[in-house]
């Protein structure tokens, strides 16, 4: 299990590792394991490790004196950018004496030159209080300019760790091509602007093992998470095995948004697949003849797992349609306009939280934004707290969309998912994302496990498409659901 640890979870097991460890330990470890990394990625002789005046610039410093100490095989000439208090910790203090008793060359201001093969970036880890400003401000924005490798010890000197959010109003941070995070991964290295700022992340225990550590608060997306749904399919199944899926949406103009979820379903597994458009436009679907087209007004939908919201508008009948589902026993998924719509009303609200946890809903974070009564600058601020809270209001299953989507249950469940890139940034790709979760409900699989699997196989399916050139760059929806259909049979075989 991938867990992800909140700033607080990791100081209440540092601060339970500290008693059974001769002091300094973590420190030497974090050195350690972080010189490790840095020669691994090493590109060039000349390292510049940034120090800070905390317990972080003290594994910089364990690091240099790795790097650049007399037993060393490494042909590296070490600078150290130390920018220490007056009171460093013992810990610190320890590493400071052990790196200026090394090869390392000691500096007090950025030296010229942008050749580096690596820079170690050591100035803050998960105790920067407040923005970065002023001279260190300056320092961050000239190393980032440098466009060199660096290696971020913790988290990326600016980041917040819990959030994944540079730390601001107005913060910088260091831009990091890998960070090697200490004890626990954490949650801000993988959602919001996390994932650009940490690059690569690794994992470094420092010996402390699993069973020492209590339950993380959040976890990462994996298939194992949802593997228990992943079975081969029967021979002796028929088209009913897999359940109806139907997408109610499509007001004037907004064909195209229910047809692309409609595919999004059919292509992940759905048995039978309809499109009840609010305005309909056409009694078939040429590109894709397999869905079957109804008008939203007259369709008796039976057992069928609806998908409701893509292109849905807020007319009367999109308003009637919703209000029938939300009353119905049916499976469902709420997307889009549909979220708009209960945003602006207490009454669904509270009908949609008191139908059962049968619901994913599938904000983006302007959508959830309007359903929490906040802006999506809050939303976007803390991420797993707006989605926890969602769905804890609701009573449902909510997934969170952006750069590491966040899936919330109203039991206080968080997962962060490490699939997808940018090129999901498209029109249509959440109609996608909606039309799967239904197909995956309409299979019978849980709701937690259908939004779950959902958003894992359709960023899978994104980065699939990247790995053969198209993509990020004009990744277009319509490709999605043949690559989240080979994605999943790869899984399931
Ligand atoms: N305590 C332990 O057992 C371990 C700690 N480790 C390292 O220690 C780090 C946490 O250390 P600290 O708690 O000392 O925190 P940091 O080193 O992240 O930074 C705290 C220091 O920065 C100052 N500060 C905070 N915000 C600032 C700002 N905006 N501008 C200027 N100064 C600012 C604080 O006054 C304090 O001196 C972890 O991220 C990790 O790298 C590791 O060595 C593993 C073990
Ligand atoms: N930069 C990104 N990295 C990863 N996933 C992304 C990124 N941008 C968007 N996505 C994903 O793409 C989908 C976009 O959904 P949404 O915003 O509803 O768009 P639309 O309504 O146009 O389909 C979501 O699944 C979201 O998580
Ligand atoms: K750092």
């Amino acid at each position: 299990m991938k867990s992800l640890y909140s700033v607080a979870e990791i100081r209440n097991i540092e601060h339970n590792m500290a008693e059974s460890l001769p002091a300094g330990t973590l420190m030497q470890r974090a050195g350690e394991a972080a010189a490790s990394a840095a020669r691994a990625i090493l590109a060039g002789r000349k390292v510049l490790v940034l120090a800070g005046p905390g317990n972080n610039g003290g594994d910089a410093l364990e690091v240099a004196a790795n790097l650049a100490g007399a037993d060393t095989d490494l042909d590296a000439e070490v600078t150290v950018l130390y920018l220490g208090g007056p009171a460093p910790s013992a810990d610190s203090a320890r590493a400071l004496a052990r790196a200026r008793a090394s090869k390392a060359v000691f500096v007090d201001s950025l030296p010229l030159g942008r050749d580096w093969g690596l820079i170690v970036d050591g100035l803050f880890g998960i105790g920067l209080a407040r923005p970065i400003d002023g001279d260190m401000r300056a320092l961050v924005e000239a190393i980032n300019a440098l466009g060199r490798p660096v290696l971020a010890l913790d988290v990326p000197s600016g980041l917040d760790a819990d959030t994944g959010a540079v730390i601001g109003p107005d913060g910088v941070a260091i831009q990091a091509t890998r960070t090697i995070t200490f004890i626990g991964d954490k949650p801000g290295l993988h959602t919001f602007e996390g994932r650009d700022y940490a690059g690569q992340v690794q994992l470094a225990p420092l010996g402390i093992d699993p069973g020492q550590r209590p339950a993380a608060g959040a976890r990462l997306n994996e298939p194992a998470l949802f593997a228990r749904h992943l079975a081969p399919r029967r021979h002796n199944s028929h088209k009913g095995s897999f359940g109806d899926v139907a997408v109610i949406g499509g007001a004037k103009g907004m064909a195209g948004a229910p047809l692309m979820a409609a595919r999004g379903a059919l292509f992940t597994g759905a048995g039978r697949v309809f499109v009840a458009a609010i305005e309909p436009a056409g009694a078939v679907d040429f590109v894709q003849p397999e869905i079957m087209m109804r008008d939203a007004q007259d369709f008796d939908s039976g057992d069928a797992t609806l998908v409701i919201g893509p292109g849905m508008g807020d007319s009367v009948t999109a308003m009637r349609v919703l209000f029938k589902a939300l009353e119905g026993k049916a499976a469902l998924v709420i997307d889009a306009d549909a979220l708009n719509l209960i945003a602006d009303s207490p009454d669904l609200q509270g009908r949609l939280a008191q139908r059962g946890a049968t619901a994913i809903v599938t904000p983006h974070p302007l959508e959830a934004a309007r359903l929490l009564g906040v802006t999506s600058a809050v939303v976007q601020g803390d991420r797993l707290a707006a989605a926890r809270e969602l769905a804890s209001r609701l009573n449902a299953v909510v997934v969170l969309k952006g750069s590491g989507t966040v899936i919330a249950n109203a039991g206080g469940a968080v997962v962060i998912n490490p699939t997808g890139n940018a090129g999901l940034a498209t029109a249509g790709s959440g109609d996608v994302l909606a039309g799967m979760c239904g197909s995956l409900l309409a299979q019978g699989w849980q709701a937690w496990e259908a939004a779950i699997g959902a958003v894992w196989v359709h960023g899978a399916a994104a980065d699939r498409l990247v790995a053969q050139g198209s993509g990020p760059i004009g990744l277009t929806a319509g490709e999605l659901p043949l690559a989240a259909r080979a994605v999943l049979n790869a899984l399931a075989r």
